[in-house]
């Protein structure tokens, strides 16, 4: 490498891809479904891009090396594994000649097809974003054969900073294939993989790319797979040796999501890549003797959040920056994550309150906060205004009167420990067993039914105010009793409502909930074209009135089987919300138990019998360094267990957990004390049984055995082996019978023929057992 183009002073670690319309999500789904062919589907894509880069540089991100490459069609891990080659043996009739595969592959990768299973899928660090898990065995194919980034270089016109994930995340985020010997690990792939990205910095090169971007948040995190050690010697042998290539673009190594840590931080300053990314937000700020081994490098402080949605205190962000800028002069400002994690803007969010608008940064107004940090570093008197600005809204926010409450504190203060306790297990099973009086392997469903165009169009029209309250009830009514009556046609033994009210399972709490505001627009990627839109938890939570009681009883008036009350947890709620960074997280996680709590009180007054109140988060919360983890599951845990410990000790409580990964966190999944757990389980095969068993987990447990994430339905046959594999390794009296999670996304078609097989496979294996 020879002459270098210096860093842009202000950049970002990403942007948003899915679009400020969702575009992307529409594209994708449009040619899914048939409605348009491959090259309006190109021609759509290449658009998407080119307006994505023309607004970057709207936004005053002018020069190339400023705007992030990163527009993935699906999952920017997926678009590495299709780079490279990667593809699992079962899929091999879709690789070209060539190695590669075409944009039908690398769907059908994601979503699987007839009996193949698709990749599976897992939250990306601790965000709600999920991406598609690579299977590296030792003969999986690895080399350059495709560079898709090129593509999105050549569209934007100019050279764009490519971003890849880097090799050694790339490898420590994937599994082993089934084929592969005791001990191996996918890092030992790494050579191949490193051979690759010597293809791939060749030919950015030769496309007059003047940086590059490797995303390394691996080595922000402890991980199960490999030691520390292991992790920082593959680093150093990926750097040392991309380093040294002659012919490649400048290399920045970015390290979102957490801590890279002195000794992380030192292997990449030993190596010869020209920049280093800290996120500031999540790691601590080194001292100054810390990031002397930095002070040649260029230092890309991340220091405005793209994980929240809260202006930047510029004032003190500006002070992390000149503290660094003594030790390591070429400093660059940017932000601490990609920001695909927040919305587009915020300005255009009028129904909020402008008062708390006023308090909220999106991707866009973040891509301004860097510009002024960035122009404030280099001449501290040019941004006064913006700065005084910035002070005033701080303080507005501060000092609203909604945002710490007396009462809300007064009852969160008087939380006692044996509020978060129910009586003994033993106990609560057998008045369980009296009131509710199941069969063994007892089925059920984890709450929604698929949501139909119908309800959908209802819930159109009475926002729009085209039908009033009263008629949008009567239409979610009638959506209910067609689903309670179905699933007593199917034989189902403990029953859902389906959640027809619902748009989300947070975004419903999140609008009945004092503390809260929501938005009409923030979507965020989940995964493919999958979005969310995040609540934004912003004061004292409490709730006014009861908020499921009217479903949940009219759903149980019409069966005589038991009909579960369905709530998220106050995890869940926090996970999948923007929460608010001025207070610590076991605050805003009790007051979030309590209200819960008094809903539980009024479903049970209610003739509620069995409750359900999701956990799907909890994993997805745990520290990515030991060391915060204790913390962590004992707040979490203890809001979860203020939420459910007021229950009746006749009160089935159920919990459920769904993303894998599970291993790690039995013993909190212990500690919730549920009396049921739904698990997803059946991607991974049931490979969370040893563990469940090796803990003596034996409280009820329902490990999944119909992956809900692809529209595919799985032969009665394996449900069956799923199931048999379950009672195999668990005692059959604990087992429930039930999908991986919520049938929301799904079509009725699908359901049907999957639950009837589920309940057949229940029935079969009950008379196998009995036998
Ligand atoms: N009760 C919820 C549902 O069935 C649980 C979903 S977990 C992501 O949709
Ligand atoms: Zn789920």
């Amino acid at each position: 490498m020879s002459e270098t183009t210096p860093f842009p002073a202000a950049t970002i670690a990403g942007y948003p891809r899915i679009g400020a319309n969702r575009e992307l999500k529409r594209t994708l789904e449009h040619y899914w479904s048939g409605k348009i062919d491959r090259s309006e589907f190109d021609k759509e894509v290449s658009d998407q891009i080119a307006k994505r880069i023309n607004h970057l540089k709207e936004l005053d991100l002018d020069s190339p090396a400023s705007q992030p490459a990163d527009f993935f069609l699906y999952d920017q891990v997926l678009t590495l594994t299709c780079a490279l080659g990667a593809v699992p043996q079962r899929f091999g009739n879709l690789v070209r000649p060539d190695g590669s595969l075409d944009v039908d592959g690398e769907f059908t990768l994601a979503r699987g097809i007839d009996d193949k299973a698709a990749l599976e899928m897992t939250k990306w660090f601790d965000t709600n974003y999920h991406y598609l898990v690579p299977e590296i065995g030792p003969y999986v194919p690895i080399s350059a054969v495709a560079n898709p980034w090129l593509e999105q270089v050549k569209v934007a016109g100019e050279a764009a900073r490519p971003v890849l994930v880097g090799p050694v995340t790339y490898l420590l985020g994937a599994k082993p294939t089934p084929d592969s010997p005791a001990h191996y690990n996918p890092l030992q792939r790494l050579d191949d993989v490193l051979a690759a990205f010597e293809a791939f910095l060749s030919q950015f090169a030769k496309a007059g790319v003047a940086w590059v971007q490797l995303d390394e948040p691996g080595l922000v995190r402890d991980t199960w797979s490999a030691p520390r050690a292991e992790v920082l010697a593959a680093a150093k042998k990926a750097y040392d040796f991309l380093g040294k290539l002659p012919n490649r673009p400048a290399l920045f190594v970015n390290a979102p999501y957490g801590d890279l840590g002195i000794d992380g931080r030192k292997v990449l300053a030993d190596t010869s890549i020209e920049a280093i990314g800290l996120d500031l937000v999540s790691g601590a700020v080194p001292s100054s003797e810390d990031l002397a081994p930095l002070s040649e490098k260029t230092v890309v402080a991340g220091v405005v959040s793209g994980r929240n949605i809260w202006r930047t205190d510029l004032d003190g962000a500006l002070q992390t920056l000149r503290k660094i800028q003594e030790v390591c002069p070429k400093i660059s400002v940017s932000t601490s994550t990609s920001l695909q994690h927040v919305p587009h803007d915020a300005t255009i969010e009028t129904s909020i309150d402008p008062v708390v608008r006023s308090w909220l940064a999106f991707a866009d107004q973040k891509i301004e906060e860097v510009q002024v940090l960035a122009k404030g570093l280099s001449n501290p008197s040019s941004v006064n205004a913006e700065l005084t600005e910035n002070a005033r809204i701080l303080a507005t926010r501060a000092n609203h009167p909604e945002v710490k409450r007396a009462e809300v504190r007064a009852a969160t203060a008087a939380v006692t420990a044996a509020d978060r306790n129910r009586a003994p297990y033993a106990e609560r099973v057998a008045a369980q067993e009296a009131l509710l009086n199941l069969p063994l392997l007892p089925t059920t469903t984890i709450g929604s039914f698929p949501q139909t165009t119908e309800i959908r169009k209802a819930r159109a029209a009475f926002r729009k105010g085209e039908i009033n309250e009263a008629q949008y009830d009567e239409e979610i009514k009638a959506e209910i009793a067609r689903v309670v009556k179905l699933q007593e046609d199917l034989g189902l033994d403990v029953l859902v409502h389906g959640e027809a009210e619902r748009n989300d399972m947070v975004q419903f709490f999140a609008e009945q909930l004092d503390g809260f505001a929501t938005t009409e627009n923030g979507w965020v990627q989940s995964y493919g074209s999958r979005c969310t839109r995040p609540s934004i938890l912003w004061g004292d939570v409490s709730r006014p009135r009861p908020m499921t009681v009217e479903w949940s009883t009219y759903a149980q008036s019409l069966t005589s089987k038991p009909m579960k009350g369905m709530l998220t947890g106050p995890v869940t709620i926090m996970a999948w919300s923007f929460v608010r960074d001025d207070e610590p997280k076991k605050e805003v996680a009790d007051q979030l138990g309590l209200a819960l709590r008094a809903e539980i009180a009024d479903l049970e007054a209610a003739g509620i019998k069995v409750i359900q109140v999701d956990e799907p988060a909890i994993r997805e919360l745990l520290p990515l360094r030991e060391a915060g983890r204790e913390e962590y599951l004992d707040w979490s845990v203890g809001s979860f267990r203020l939420a459910t410990g007021g229950a009746k000790t006749e009160t089935q409580i159920h919990t459920h957990l769904c993303y894998s990964e599970f291993n790690v966190v039995v013993d909190a999944i212990d500690h919730l004390d549920a009396d049921v757990t739904s698990i997803e389980a059946s991607r991974s095969k049931m490979d969370i049984l040893p563990a469940v068993h090796e803990h003596g987990f034996e409280r009820g447990l329902g490990p999944g055995i119909w992956d809900i994430h692809s529209p595919r339905v799985p032969k009665l046959d394996e449900e069956k082996d799923l199931l048999e594999k379950a009672v195999g390794a668990l005692n059959p009296r604990q087992v429930w019978v039930n999908p991986d999670c919520g049938l929301k996304t799904r079509a009725y078609p699908e359901t049907v023929a999957t639950l009837k097989n589920l309940v057949e496979a229940a029935k079969e294996v009950r008379q196998e057992i009995e036998a």
